[in-house]
């Protein structure tokens, strides 16, 4: 009989509940801590109606999980996208819980999402649509509760909306309700592109332990959105050669590299650019071009088990969040491929968000410098830490993070006598 393979479970929420399970057994913490993690502390669904511009109501299903407030208020994006599940958004919680652990950012994680499609929405549904989640949430979101941000298709304009309708509802200015704002209404300099800024710090530290230069570093980024664009920037400028990018509609790839400023400049607001150009490939035949650094910055589940043997990169540093499956992990680390996990490399965003929230809460604001200096020191320290844990368990980089991630809120649960 030929052999049958089983198609890999590709499902977000049971693969973080399987490492996060293995990580809690592998730091000596019982069942309970893990009963208790396994699925978000508190999860509202929520129904949206919003009045059309042809003047129908449609109803839009929302979502916030709150996946645990041991440690402080909880943080995390909210994504407009038509994709958006309940378990998806759950993952994310979980996974805004270890980033927060891994930068000891006095938070736990929280994440949200709406089935949309921002892309087919004129500006006025969306402005509609995003002060009714407000409304919806108010009960359990503040600025000592859980702080929305940015994440897939949403953006300043977005949080500038939300921010507002929360301060209606509470009758005073709230600025730290939400991070990621415009900088006139409370924005950190430097959140923008903080992300990208993020991955960049990391991926300089896993090149050097690689032995490989930047200079000259031949690069692929999927996604040319907030996270993708600033980071092909950061690198060109870093003088690496970005030899391909993606978007939604498809992909560049060019060996001599790309114009990334002409790029930068043509993408619209939604990071799509490639549909100016006719001869492109798809995201699927870029992720297998030739390179030397591979960064997954779109959406979940890009590389799994069927396409991992054919990855050319000798790192991978995962800007996206969940772009990796678990067997693809497995894949990849046996063929000696390093990995900088999502919870890492993607923490600069949230890092400069809990900056904000200082900032906000003292009304005092910084400059650019103490931004980029005090982002570099926590991921940088971070990296160590993950890396070295690594080396010290003979774990793989992502149950590594896991463990250090979790390790605070884990702490945290046993001082609150709730395990
Ligand atoms: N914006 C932030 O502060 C943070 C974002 N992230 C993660 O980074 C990733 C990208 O987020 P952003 O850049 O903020 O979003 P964005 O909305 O600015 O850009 C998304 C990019 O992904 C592309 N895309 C969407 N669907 C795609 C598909 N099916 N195939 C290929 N490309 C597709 C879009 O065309 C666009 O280029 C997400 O996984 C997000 O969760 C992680 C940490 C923070
Ligand atoms: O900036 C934040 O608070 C959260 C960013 C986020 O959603 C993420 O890191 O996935």
């Amino acid at each position: 009989m030929p052999e049958v393979k089983e198609k890999e479970n590709v499902d977000v929420l049971a693969r973080t509940q399987q490492v996060i399970e293995t990580a809690l057994t592998k730091l000596g913490y019982d069942s309970a801590y893990q009963e208790l993690l396994k699925e978000p502390l508190r999860l509202l669904t929520v129904r949206i109606p919003v009045k059309m511009d042809d003047g129908k109501v449609k109803v839009f299903t929302g979502y916030r999980a709150q996946h645990s407030d041991a440690v402080g208020p909880t943080k995390g994006g909210v994504r407009f996208h038509p994709d958006v599940t309940v378990e998806e958004v759950k993952a994310l919680s979980m996974w805004m819980s270890i980033k927060c652990g891994l930068t000891n950012l006095p938070y736990g994680g929280g994440k949200g999402g709406i089935e949309c499609d921002p892309r087919t929405m004129s500006l006025g549904e969306l402005e509609r649509l995003s002060r009714g989640y407000v409304r919806a949430i108010s009960q359990i979101v503040g600025p000592s509760k859980d702080i929305p941000a940015p994440d897939v298709f949403t953006n300043a304009q977005i949080m500038a909306w939300m921010m507002d309708e929360y301060s209606r509802i509470r009758e005073f200015d709230s600025p730290g309700f939400i991070t990621g704002k415009p900088l006139v209404l409370g924005g950190s300099i430097g959140r923008e592109s903080s992300t990208a800024q993020g991955v960049s710090i990391v991926l300089h530290e896993a090149a050097a332990v690689l032995g490989i230069p930047i200079e000259g570093a031949r690069i692929i980024i999927q996604g040319f959105g907030n996270a993708g664009s600033y980071l092909a920037k950061f690198l060109h400028d870093a003088g690496a050669r970005v030899v391909g990018i993606s978007d939604a509609a498809g992909a560049l790839y060019n060996p001599n590299g790309l114009d990334i400023e002409y790029l930068m400049e043509r993408r619209d607001s939604f990071g799509c650019v490639t549909n100016l150009f006719p001869n492109r490939m798809t995201n699927e035949e870029l992720l297998i071009q030739d390179c030397d650094i591979l960064i997954p910055a779109a959406i979940e589940n890009q590389i799994t088990e069927d396409n991992a043997y054919l990855i050319k990169a000798k790192l991978l540093v995962e800007a996206a969040n969940g772009p990796t499956t678990q067997g693809a992990t497995e894949i990849l680390t046996k063929r000696g491929i390093m990995i900088v996990p999502d919870v890492l490399a993607s923490a600069g965003g949230v890092v400069v968000s809990y900056f904000e929230w200082v900032q906000n809460n003292q009304g005092f604001y910084w400059t650019e410098e103490e931004v980029n200096m005090r982002l570099k020191k926590i991921l940088v320290d971070a990296f160590n830490n993950v890396y070295q844990t690594a080396l010290e368990k003979k774990t793989d980089m992502r149950l590594s993070a896991y463990m250090v991630g979790l390790k605070r809120t884990a702490e945290a649960m046993k001082w609150r006598g709730w395990v």
